[in-house]
């Protein structure tokens, strides 16, 4: 038989197949089809030694995108670009990079403990009815992975895990970062973009290290924590004067983890129940973080009030802005529901988590609220130290090394100033940027304040001492008052003593209380 007359012969063959099948579905009971449809695939598995897993875009009810669909997309993402010949493109981090993705009906091999497996990329699409002119497509995308049956135990378990757990951590990496801010019960959020690094923040490298090992453990300490039984969190109490680099801090703590920044404005929560729903709604990889918690509310005095109710109000030391005693009046929110914010059972939900307050006075505060376990590590940002002030000039200057360095370093130990009115002086002053100027006006600066402080100090001095003298004056007409107090009340005592007498002379005719003399004077 000539080849032409075979491929002739095939092809009647294939059409007289699909014909038959055609008039098969046509007019064979629909029962009748679903029953053969079932038991041809289960013929047809028996004997394929192969085992598949569809992983559809969608789960449920259309709305949410599954999350497993979108780690295996991400996990795939490398492995995409190394083998695929159809790529899709996406631009995250605002446009900053690129993340490849297989395109429909591509596979791609990849390779588990020595087991070989296969993903494919695939998407089902049926027409829905539409009114419209232009007919609706519904696609719904999925991922199809294969592999040998004898691998089962092992790709179901192991393999799986490892996979969702990449992707996450792909997905980590290529997100765009947000801060959030709680408007109403709601968080709104913009990108989150803040330079600030731990490399740039002015702090002596020691402690600076020491909190860095600090986060990165807590961040990769998922398992130690389940194994503990501790929710997966952790609490950092920032405190310091202003400008000593809290806020910076959160920052450099967000870009060093990666995480998302919630700056829970606390005056803006109405109650407990609204405060409990915006934590629900945060999600894991987030720094929850409230400023300032001395002045949000007044969580200061509530415990101290609470006893002291009836005894008149405790003055506040810090006077409040009318707007925010409004603000204070609205919301509700209590030391307890503050308390339960932190360690409470909704704490644990979704995920790690690291909870920062800051606050100029840490000695406001209730213990409670800052005991270990609930914040976990306090970490004083204080005035700024020479090596403090070296990487300040470093990141501002460009210096590492000045002969002006010495006499900073000599004013820095004799005197206060924050890293923000040192980073003020080192802002560049010409167009040029010239150093020198900038150090010495941090020099004038530095020394006008160790003047003022003199100025200051002996004007105390001065002031206690008046105190002191005023206080011993007070002391001596103290004196004074009580010895006269004394003299009256003797000089009281002994005329009532004498009338006494006499009017017992008067009655008795004696006197018995000692008074002989007055008595028989009066009995003459
Ligand atoms: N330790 C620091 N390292 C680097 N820069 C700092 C540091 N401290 C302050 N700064 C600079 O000073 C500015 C103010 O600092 P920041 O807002 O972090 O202070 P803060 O302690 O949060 O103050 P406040 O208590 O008033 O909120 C920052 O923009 C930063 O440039
Ligand atoms: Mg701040």
């Amino acid at each position: 038989m000539k080849p032409t007359d075979m491929l002739t012969q095939v092809g009647s063959v294939i059409a007289s197949v699909m014909f038959a099948w055609a008039m098969f579905k046509q007019y064979c009971p629909f029962n009748l089809q679903e029953y053969i449809d079932k038991y041809s695939k289960r013929a047809f598995t028996f004997i394929y030694p192969y085992i598949q897993i569809s992983f559809n875009e969608f789960t449920g009810d259309r709305f949410m995108r599954s999350e497993a669909y979108s780690c295996i997309e991400n996990y795939l993402g490398s492995r995409s670009s190394a083998q695929a010949k159809r790529l899709k493109a996406d631009a995250v981090k605002n446009s900053q990079s690129i993340i490849l993705s297989m395109d429909d009906h591509e596979e791609v091999e990849d390779e588990f403990q020595g087991v070989k497996l296969k993903w494919a990329a695939g998407k089902h699409i049926s027409k829905t009815p539409s009114f419209s002119f232009y007919p609706v497509t519904d696609e719904k995308k999925y991922y199809k992975l294969t592999f040998h049956k004898r691998n089962r135990q092992l790709i179901l378990g192991d393999y799986l895990t490892h996979v969702l757990k990449e992707g996450n951590e792909i997905k980590a990496r290529n997100r765009q970062r947000k801060l959030y801010t709680n408007s109403g019960s709601y968080w709104r959020h913009v990108v989150f973009q803040h330079p600030a690094s731990f490399e740039s923040l002015a702090m002596e490298a020691a402690r600076k290290q020491e909190i860095m090992d600090d986060l990165v453990v807590f961040s990769t300490a998922e398992e130690f924590y389940a194994r503990i039984g501790r929710a997966w969190k952790r609490g950092y109490l920032l405190f310091g004067p202003p400008g000593t680099g809290k806020s910076t801090m959160i920052a450099a703590m967000a870009n060093l983890l990666n995480y998302d920044i919630y700056d829970l404005e606390l005056t803006a929560v109405k109650d407990n129940t609204e405060l409990r729903k915006l934590l629900i709604d945060t999600t894991s990889r987030s720094i929850i973080v409230i400023e300032d918690i001395d002045c949000s509310l007044d969580l200061t005095g509530q415990r101290k009030k609470k006893k002291e109710e009836g005894e008149g109000d405790e003055k506040d030391p810090k006077p409040k802005l009318p707007k925010e005693e409004s603000e204070t009046k609205q919301s509700q929110v209590t030391l307890s529901g503050i308390l339960n914010f932190v360690d409470g059972l909704w704490s644990a939900c979704k995920g790690e988590r690291l909870i920062v307050f800051t606050t100029n006075f840490v000695e406001k505060l209730d213990p409670a609220l800052i005991r270990k376990g609930r914040m976990d590590k306090h970490i004083e940002l204080s005035y700024c130290s020479f090596e403090a002030f070296q990487i300040l000039a470093k990141n501002y200057l460009k210096l590492e090394s000045h002969h002006l360095f010495a006499r900073i370093q000599e004013l820095l130990g004799e005197t206060k100033m924050t890293p923000a009115e040192v980073a003020e002086h080192l802002m560049p002053k010409t167009i040029s940027g010239d150093a020198k100027v900038c150090l010495e006006g941090l020099i004038a600066a530095l020394e006008k304040a160790k003047e003022d402080a003199l100025l200051k100090a002996e004007e105390e001095a001065k002031e206690k001492e008046k105190e002191k003298a005023k206080a011993e004056e007070e002391a001596k007409e103290q004196e004074k008052e009580k010895s006269k107090a004394e003299e009256e009340a003797n000089e009281k005592d002994s005329s009532k003593a004498e009338e006494n007498a006499k009017k017992q002379v008067k009655e008795n005719g004696f006197c018995d209380n000692g008074n002989a003399e007055l008595s028989t004077k009066e009995k003459k």
